[in-house]
């Protein structure tokens, strides 16, 4: 199998991009379609002769805000944020190459959210842009991700970047990645039962790759996403009065009152003015969006450590865990002693965000209550490895050339 692809991709590959010691440069276009965001990666890539996977040479990367699920109701608006983005693509691909870099789109939670009629009007406005753009766009460029591939891919990604994947590593690393509107957790479980006691649908990956094959603990859970956490907290997940209704919680600031939008939608929110305010009150309120929903791990072992990234990385900055650029090891009980700080006085000691006390406390929560991690676990938060995103978009370009098999 993967023999194969590499066979073809160096017939599909120009005479032009052979250097003399005909090692192959080639690059993929992978768009991140996020709820709150929408990201283009342009990798560039060596090929060896004798070596089966690449070297990642270079990453560019950009992004915007709102993701695409804001602009439901004006799926051109979406086509042109793309159109923009792809600008990128321009600059960083060399002319001669565009025709045989592929093009691809994938949606996570923003667009699994959107009833599926306003979801596809927006890829479908995606579709045009491709198909107008110099790039080589395969038959299944545009689409709706599912959470299995998200989660797994990201695994790819770590695994790859921290140079896990060669065949003589044995040790892999555990993924955790916090969206806007889902989260995922993935990682290669040491002890049997961890796969036995999993729910039987959707919680258990066999990934075929580099002729092994990986038996992973791996789930997306979508309405998990720090956004959507934001919206059960709020008790606004499901309902129909988000137009008139003013949503109130013990987490934020008491006398804070204002508007949040997600996903194209403005709720009306506000602290409990004169009510309950801090840690304990909003532990129970955030507990509400995990208890009954995730589910804990046999064993939270991977044999090696958890690279947490995403939302779990910016709200460790914006509580000052850690350096924005750097990154770092963060305890659980890190997110618990900074959660009830920031929540402690939110009126006289007002955060940066008003809802960094939420955000905080509901990280904590899913990741105590949730996985079950202990309180002295330590989780690898990055944002970018040898100067590339964290993100499952690498995962997603290496599966488009070695044909990863998930099953
Ligand atoms: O290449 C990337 C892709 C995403 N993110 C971060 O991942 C989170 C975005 O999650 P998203 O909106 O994609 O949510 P989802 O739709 O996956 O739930 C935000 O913190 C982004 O800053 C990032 O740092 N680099």
């Amino acid at each position: 199998q993967l023999g194969r692809s590499l066979l073809d991709l160096s017939s599909f590959l120009p005479a032009l991009s052979r250097p003399a010691n005909h090692s192959r440069i080639f690059h993929a276009v992978m768009f991140d379609a996020g709820s709150t965001g929408t990201r283009i990666h342009v990798y560039t890539f060596i090929q060896g002769d004798s070596e089966p996977l690449p070297v990642l040479d270079n990453e560019m990367f950009h992004s915007v805000k709102p993701g695409l699920s804001a602009y439901a109701d004006a799926p051109e608006v979406a086509g042109h944020t793309v159109r923009m983005l792809l600008k990128v693509a321009k600059k960083t691909v060399p002319r001669v190459d565009w025709k045989r870099t592929p093009l691809v789109l994938r949606a996570t939670a923003g667009l699994r959210l959107l009833p599926a009629e306003r979801a596809q009007a927006l890829l479908d406005q995606i579709q045009l842009v491709f198909d107008e753009s110099p790039f080589f766009v395969p038959d299944d460029g545009v689409s709706i991700m599912n959470g299995t591939d998200e989660g797994i891919l990201a695994w790819v990604s770590l695994n790859f970047l921290t140079g896990h994947l060669k065949a003589q590593s044995k040790k892999t690393v555990g993924i955790l990645d916090l969206g806007g509107g889902s989260t995922q957790i993935t990682f290669l479980p040491t002890v049997r039962k961890t796969i036995e006691d999993a729910p039987a649908a959707d919680f258990v990956a066999r990934l075929d790759f580099l002729n092994t094959t990986f038996e992973l603990y791996s789930h997306s859970y979508l309405g998990s996403g720090i956004m959507a956490a934001r919206l059960s907290t709020l008790g606004a997940l499901t309902t129909d009065e988000s137009e008139w209704r003013v949503f109130r919680s013990s987490c934020l600031p008491g006398k804070f009152r204002d508007e949040w939008s997600f996903g194209g939608l403005v709720y009306r929110v506000s602290g409990e003015p004169g009510g309950p305010e801090g840690y304990k009150p909003c532990y129970q309120e955030v507990l509400k969006a995990v208890k009954g929903i995730i589910h804990q791990p046999y064993q939270l072992e991977s044999g090696g450590v958890f690279y947490a990234f995403s939302y779990y990385y910016d709200r460790a900055v914006d509580a000052g865990l850690i350096d924005g650029l750097t990154g770092g090891t963060v305890q659980v009980r890190d997110f618990r002693k900074r959660a009830k700080e920031v929540c402690s006085d939110m009126t006289k000691n007002p955060p940066a965000s008003p809802f960094l006390c939420m955000d905080l406390t509901y990280i904590t929560c899913l990741l105590k209550d949730g996985f079950g991690f202990k309180d002295s676990a330590a989780l690898q938060l990055t944002k970018k490895v040898n100067n590339v995103e964290a993100s499952w978009a690498l995962g997603a370009a290496l599966d488009r050339f070695h044909e990863l098999k998930i099953h």
